[in-house]
């Protein structure tokens, strides 16, 4: 879903909830937010590195988003079992790209929306991580995501993270329901 929309919250309790999953740390370049702890939320790194990374073919899938570099190693996933990616609308069309190409076993894809854009901007104003500038750059991003996200076919779930009790109960029980645990 669309920055904003509650994807690092709501996976966050799913990693909680299900322990028996891993949650696959992303390779970014972006600034750590307060709080966020090098190869726990994000391998924070350099544009030289990464753009190494992307050469050697080391991702599974990248994207330049917002200005930042953001990707899943291949070497992260290995041997991990069910792992859990944290990716926006470009990363899921190149995980179906490497499951289209074999790369990848198969995936599950969860889409989650915002009732609408505004709600989204409100919740980036009051997470108070991100310039001005840059919240409405991730806004005007967002309704191009929604398009996709909602467009009949391109998600196997959506959950509508409106109240946020009720989406972290709707996140457990939709992977419960796919992967029949
Ligand atoms: N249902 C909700 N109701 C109100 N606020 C929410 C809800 N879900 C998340 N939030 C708040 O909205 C803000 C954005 O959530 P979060 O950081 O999880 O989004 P994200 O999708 O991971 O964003 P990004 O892709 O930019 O990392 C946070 O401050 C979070 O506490």
């Amino acid at each position: 879903g669309p920055s904003g929309v509650g994807k690092g919250t709501l996976l966050e309790h799913l990693m909680k909830v299900m322990p028996q999953f891993t949650f696959s740390v992303s390779h970014t370049t972006r600034a750590p937010r307060p709080g966020e702890e090098d190869g726990v939320h994000y391998n924070f790194s350099t544009v030289e590195k990464v753009k190494a990374m992307i050469s050697n073919g080391e991702f599974l899938e990248w994207a330049e988003v917002h200005g930042n570099y953001y990707g899943t190693s291949l070497e992260g996933l290995r041997g991990k079992g069910v792992t859990v990616l944290d990716i926006d609308v470009q990363g899921v069309k190149n995980v179906k790209r490497a499951v289209a190409e074999g790369r990848l076993a198969g995936a599950n894809y969860v889409f989650i929306r915002p009732v609408n854009v505004a709600v989204l901007e409100e919740r980036l104003r009051g997470r108070g991580t991100e310039t001005e500038e840059k919240i409405l750059l991730r806004v005007a991003n967002a309704t191009g995501e929604l398009e996709y996200g909602e467009e009949a076919g391109n998600f196997d779930v959506i959950i509508t993270n409106n109240d946020l009790n009720k989406a972290k109960m709707e996140i457990v029980e939709v992977v419960k329901s796919l992967y029949r645990l």
